[in-house]
Order: C-alpha cells, then sequence, then structure tokens
C-alpha cells in the first residue's frame, strides 16, 4: 500500500510517498509549474531509466509522468500537481517483452560474431548457434492516438541500455508530429547508449546536439535526421514513405561494420495516423507501414491495445513477422491539439534559448544549489542549461532555400479526372523570398548537409535524401534590400547552405 507523509516548511509542502513494490506515482503539471522529486529509499525508475537516490529530479513544460517501482521505494515530492499511485500498470508485460528481445539480442552478436570469426567460435558457440540465423529485435510499434506508443519506446530503449551488455539500440521515431529527439517535422533515429531521460514533453525521446553543439550536454543524443517538414503524414505521404527508406538504408549501411549495433535492434515509434483507419487515409497508412517494415526489416510489430488493428496487422503480416498485442497503461494522459501546440513551442524555444527551469517554490534556484544534492535535468546536472542564440542578417542569395511539392498539396486522386499535376509531390521548388507570399517570414527552416563533393554523383533530387544538420528561424524579410534576419542557436555562417521550407512557423 502507498501512503502519504505531507510536511510544512514554511512556504514549502513536500510530501513523502512510500509505494509498494509494481506500483507507480503519476503525475501530471499544469503550464507554468515545476515538480521535484528525490529518491529517499528503495530503487525507484521513470520510464525505465532509474533515478539516483537523493539527486533532485525536476520536472516542467506540462510534463506527464510516472515514478514506478519494482521493489517499493520512497521518494520525496514538492509541490504536487494532478497526482494519484496506481497499483495496476502494463509494466510487468512490457518487461517480458525487455526479457524476449534480450534472448534474441544475445543470439543474434553471437551469430554475427560466429559468421565474422569462425576459427575464434568454441564448441559451445556452434552448437548453441546451430539452429541460426538469428535476428535481432526490429520492432514496430503502433497504436491509436494516446495509447503510450513514445513511451513503452522509451521503456524498452532504456531496458536495453541497462542490460550491462553495452547494446546500443537504435531508435527511429517516424512521427512528424512529435520531433522526438529534433523538432517537429522530422524523421530521425539515434542510437541509444544511456538511459533517456524525462523532465519536459519538449525532448520526450531526449535532447539532440544539433542546437548548441560547443553547449553539448553529455547525454546529447546525435541523431540522423530528415526535414519532412509537416506534422500531418497525409499532407505528403511519397515524401514520407522516401523519407523513411532513407532512414532505413542509412541504418544498414552504419550497422555494416558495426555488429554489437546490429545486434542491439531497433525500436521504431510510429505516428497515430498509421493506426487510424479512415476511408481516406487507408491507402496512405498501409503504404507507409509497409515502408517501415520493408526499410525497418521489421521481424516484430507490436500493437498496442487494439484488437482490430492486431486482426488487421495479423492478417497482413502475420506469416513473416510476429505480431503481438500489448497492454496500454492506464497512466497515458490523452493530449489534445492545444496541449500538442503548446508543447512545440516549448521544443522551439529549447531549441533556440536551452533550458529555463525555475525551481517549484521554497527549493533553491538552479544558480543556488548546492554541487553535492544538485538538480537533475534531463539526465543533467547542471546549473545553467540556457543557450544564448545568434540574429544574424544574410543576403537572399546567401542561403539557397526549397520547398519540397506544392504548398497545398491535394492527392493526386483529387485532381479533375484527365488534369495532370503541374508539380509533382516529390520536386524540389526553388523559394524567391523577395516573392510575395513565400512563405518565410516566421518560417522554422532546415539547414541541409552539403550535396555530395562530386559533381558527377549528383543528381535532380538529391535535395531529398540530405540529412538535417540544424534549424534557424526567419523572424524578418527586408524585400527593397534583399536581406533576411535569422535567428539560430550557434555560430555557424549559412552561406553556401540549402535550407528546407515546411509549414512550420515559430515567434517568441
Ligand atoms: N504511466 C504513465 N503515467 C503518467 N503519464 C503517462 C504514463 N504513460 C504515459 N504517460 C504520458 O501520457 C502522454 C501520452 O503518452 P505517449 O506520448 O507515450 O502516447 P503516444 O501514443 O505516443 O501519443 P501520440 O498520440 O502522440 O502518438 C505523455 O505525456 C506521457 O508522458
Amino acid at each position: 500500500m502507498a501512503y502519504e507523509r505531507a510536511s510544512d516548511s514554511g512556504q514549502r509542502r513536500s510530501q513523502e510517498w512510500t509505494l509498494a513494490a509494481e506500483t507507480e506515482y503519476r503525475f501530471e503539471l499544469d503550464a507554468g509549474t515545476s515538480l521535484a522529486i528525490k529518491l529517499l529509499r528503495g530503487r525507484a525508475e521513470i520510464f525505465g531509466s532509474e533515478l539516483v537516490e537523493g539527486k533532485i529530479y525536476l520536472f516542467y513544460e506540462e510534463c506527464k509522468a510516472a515514478v514506478f517501482t519494482w521493489q517499493g521505494c520512497t521518494i520525496e515530492i514538492s509541490q504536487p500537481s494532478t497526482e494519484y499511485i496506481s497499483e495496476e500498470t502494463p509494466m510487468s508485460a512490457y518487461a517480458n517483452l525487455h526479457v524476449a528481445f534480450e534472448g534474441m539480442r544475445v543470439r543474434a552478436l553471437l551469430d554475427a560474431q560466429v559468421t565474422a570469426h569462425p576459427e575464434k567460435a568454441t564448441r559451445e558457440d556452434l552448437e548453441e548457434n546451430r539452429d541460426g540465423p538469428h535476428d535481432a529485435p526490429r520492432v514496430l510499434i503502433l497504436g491509436p492516438e494516446n495509447s503510450g506508443k513514445t513511451t513503452i519506446t522509451k521503456i524498452l530503449v532504456n531496458y536495453a541500455t541497462r542490460a550491462g551488455q553495452d547494446w546500443c539500440p537504435m531508435l527511429v521515431n517516424v512521427d512528424p508530429g512529435e520531433g522526438a529527439s529534433m523538432l517537429p517535422g522530422t524523421l530521425l533515429a539515434a542510437p541509444i547508449s544511456t538511459p533517456l531521460q524525462t523532465s519536459t514533453p519538449a525532448h520526450t525521446l531526449g535532447s539532440a546536439a544539433t542546437s548548441a553543439p560547443s553547449h553539448i550536454s553529455s547525454n546529447a543524443l546525435l541523431p540522423l535526421g530528415y526535414w519532412y517538414g509537416h506534422a500531418e503524414t497525409k499532407r505528403n505521404p511519397l515524401l514520407m514513405d522516401r523519407l523513411i527508406r532513407n532512414l532505413g538504408g542509412n541504418i544498414w549501411d552504419r550497422w555494416d561494420t558495426d555488429l554489437r549495433g546490429r545486434a542491439s535492434g531497433l525500436i521504431v515509434d510510429t505516428p497515430s495516423s498509421f493506426s487510424t483507419s479512415s476511408a481516406a487515409n487507408n491507402e496512405h497508412r498501409h503504404n507507409l507501414i509497409k515502408a517501415c517494415v520493408d526499410a525497418f526489416r521489421i521481424n516484430v510489430i507490436l500493437v498496442v491495445g487494439h484488437e482490430k488493428l492486431n486482426v488487421e496487422m495479423q492478417r497482413m503480416y502475420g506469416s513473416r513477422v510476429t505480431v503481438v498485442k500489448i497492454p496500454k497503461s492506464g497512466g497515458v494522459v490523452e493530449l489534445d491539439s492545444l496541449y500538442r501546440a503548446r508543447v512545440h513551442k516549448y521544443q522551439m524555444h529549447s531549441y533556440m534559448y536551452g533550458e529555463r527551469v525555475n525551481p517549484p517554490l521554497g527549493l533553491p534556484s538552479l544558480a543556488d544549489a548546492s554541487p553535492l544534492t544538485g538538480y537533475i535535468i534531463g539526465g543533467e546536472q547542471s546549473t545553467d542549461l540556457t543557450l544564448a542564440p545568434l540574429s544574424s542578417v544574410i543576403n537572399f542569395d546567401d542561403l539557397s532555400i526549397w520547398r519540397i511539392g506544392e504548398e497545398t498539396m491535394a492527392p493526386t486522386s483529387a485532381l479533375p479526372i484527365g488534369a495532370a499535376r503541374v508539380v509533382s509531390e516529390m520536386q524540389p521548388l526553388h523559394i524567391d523570398p523577395s516573392l510575395p507570399g513565400s512563405g518565410l517570414y516566421n518560417a522554422v527552416l532546415a539547414i541541409l548537409a552539403p550535396p555530395h563533393p562530386d559533381e558527377v554523383e549528383r543528381y535532380d533530387e538529391e535535395i531529398l535524401d540530405l540529412t538535417v544538420t540544424g534549424f534557424v528561424v526567419v523572424t524578418a524579410l527586408d524585400i527593397p534590400n534583399k536581406r533576411l534576419t535569422i535567428l539560430s542557436p550557434n555560430q555557424g555562417s549559412l552561406s553556401g547552405r540549402t535550407a528546407i521550407l515546411g509549414s512550420f512557423e515559430w515567434q517568441e
């Protein structure tokens, strides 16, 4: 049984909660509030990442999460928001999945080592490997809106990194509405070697080092990202398909020489549109699921609490892929579109300005916190996580700006019979900032990696296949003088770079 003890010290109202084994303390923060949690005794974890005893963890920006314990623990909470204890969690089911995936990883690594160096294999290795080849877990997570897909991805990745085997599973996020560890509009993959932290919905899947590399936090990710540029998959499914296949190709290239990475496998978090069936989107969602299954060579599909989708996936993929229905957690919070819009703002703000956290009332500020206990924010023990973005004025010609396909792209099937599309969904269109309606004012631009250095290797649509190196925002447009004012988190020159415009805007 969980019990609570409240203590009032001046303005500060802290509470102690003692949690029984296999229960969790769930909390939901309101806008403008923060929460501090300290593990006093026992062991506890947040979405698979363990808490260190005695450290104060800060949560902010409307974070919603849970502290779960396998064996029981006591935690101290400051200034609670909406909170409750749940004795019913699906954690055992998720842990069983992890155990199964762990077995697959171990066998896949042995397999790869025996194949690469047969001369070094012992008789036991060969015996163990007899019924191979063994595959690493390559998992696609499907489920409707607010079913907990991202949280399950995080738990499974975190458990893999804690297994003590130096696994480095690839976390793949193909939900362009989420942004994961970069910004919304991006599809990405990142190898994960230390547990992903939870502190703000602005970085549900860790934070990337693309913002200000000189200010990198020690656990920042180095993801490989492609810019899709829109929140909704239906806006340009063909582009989604291409970027998913690009991500898959890149991962497999990387794994050519990385046996342990390949054996660690991958986990793909998907948007809810992949799982929401409607007459209008059925064709594109099936195509995108297939793109994932092919590109990432998926061998396990997890369907979160949705019987019809489970049956559908069994029918479509059951002969070659293991399809498993898994329970949804009762703790998953229903997030509405206004909340998601606020999270996009938090993400943009933190990309440019870093983290600005006010600890709950009665606790010392970040600067005054003792280094011994300190605060932990997103896995960092730090007093200053703020950034100072650079506003610079550049000439129109300095940056080559493109858009992919038309601005409002009706599906080909919606065109009048006999009408041909003038611009295809995949066609890069150069943007002239001096023309009215360029859409550049307040626009978020993705800055791309340079094209192939060898002219012979270049091709028309290369721009679609270049990865993202960072993002900037156009804050002013001076057409008479042909100049743009750009806000960027770092000082790198943009001269000669290529950028893509999507449909995201941001204003402080
Ligand atoms: N056990 C839990 N206790 C408290 N909050 C939780 C719990 N599990 C998930 N949440 C919160 O619920 C919200 C929705 O969860 P999550 O983002 O994992 O769902 P999703 O299915 O990926 O959503 P989407 O609709 O964006 O695809 C998140 O804020 C998450 O932190």
